[in-house]
């Protein structure tokens, strides 16, 4: 049998007592597969990467090329531009910082050097982290969990305050690679953009089934009153959003209109 390169199985995750931020998240990644993630505003998904990262500790939920990830180390084949991950000590320069994190990842500096000039992000090398821009900062993360060969990159919200051309330098480098990717987002357009995608969509903490965006948009229909006939059903705490074939209510026609999903 082969295993998904990331395999999940019963996955919850509680910050308190109260909070119940993953319900009970199954989940393959496949190798080479652009999986991206959608979903309402704290709905999951960062939670949920970072469970994959392992900076959110979970017990024996979540394989990583068949290891579960709290036995591993020093998973260099896994890349994120998450903050919390990216080891931060002072406030180093852009230059500084790229150079600690190559070097912890065994990588040649150059690679991600390289990355910045393709971002056009060459004069943020001697700023201070803490002076950049909320748009900067996140092209730097960016740059640190694209430069290198990792298996997998999990990418977090990567175009939020990112420019028109910025963003389109980003999703080429994505299109090209032949790494496996998460992506979350709230820019739909992306779907569109990534070549071969495929898509989940994370509501009160669970987690639907992946759809192929080309299967979506075939008179899909959003509502939360339809259970026969479901496509897909995405439990939220206090409702469930079917997903039907239909051309009732709600119909998604295109990409655009999957914002459905976060009126009903
Ligand atoms: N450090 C934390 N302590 C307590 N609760 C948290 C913490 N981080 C997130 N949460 C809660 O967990 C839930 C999921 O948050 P998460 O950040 O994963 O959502 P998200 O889907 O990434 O949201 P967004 O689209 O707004 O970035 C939310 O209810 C949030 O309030």
């Amino acid at each position: 049998m082969i295993m998904a390169l990331i395999y999940i199985e019963n996955l919850k995750y509680s910050y308190g007592n109260l909070n119940n931020s993953l319900r009970d998240v199954k989940y393959e990644l496949n190798n080479g597969e652009k999986n991206i993630v959608i979903g309402p505003n704290g709905s999951g998904k960062t939670t949920f990467l970072k469970c994959i990262l392992g900076i959110l500790k979970t017990e024996k939920m979540i394989k990583i090329d068949n290891n579960y990830v709290e036995n591993i180390r020093e998973y260099t084949a896994l890349s994120t531009n998450i903050k919390d991950a990216l080891h931060l000590s002072g406030d180093l320069s852009v230059k500084e910082f790229i150079k600690y994190h190559m070097k912890l990842k065994l990588i040649k500096e150059d690679a991600a050097f390289n990355m910045l000039a393709y971002f056009k992000l060459d004069s943020l090398k001697n700023k201070r982290l803490s002076d950049l821009s909320t748009g900067q900062e996140k092209m730097v993360y960016n740059t640190i969990a694209l430069s290198g060969d990792y298996k997998i990159i999990l990418l977090d919200e990567p175009l939020s305050s990112i420019d028109p051309d910025r963003s389109r330098l980003l999703i080429n480098i994505i299109n090209k690679s032949k790494n496996s990717f998460i992506i979350t987002t709230h820019d739909l357009d992306l779907i569109k953009k990534i070549e071969g995608s495929t898509l989940n969509i994370m509501v009160d903490g669970n987690l639907s089934e992946k759809i192929s965006p080309g299967e979506l948009i075939f008179s899909m229909n959003v509502n939360t009153t339809r259970p026969q006939d479901k496509f897909i059903e995405i439990r939220g705490n206090d409702r469930t959003i079917y997903l039907t074939y239909g051309k009732e209510n709600n119909v998604i026609n295109n990409i655009d209109d999957l914002l459905y999903l976060y009126e009903v």
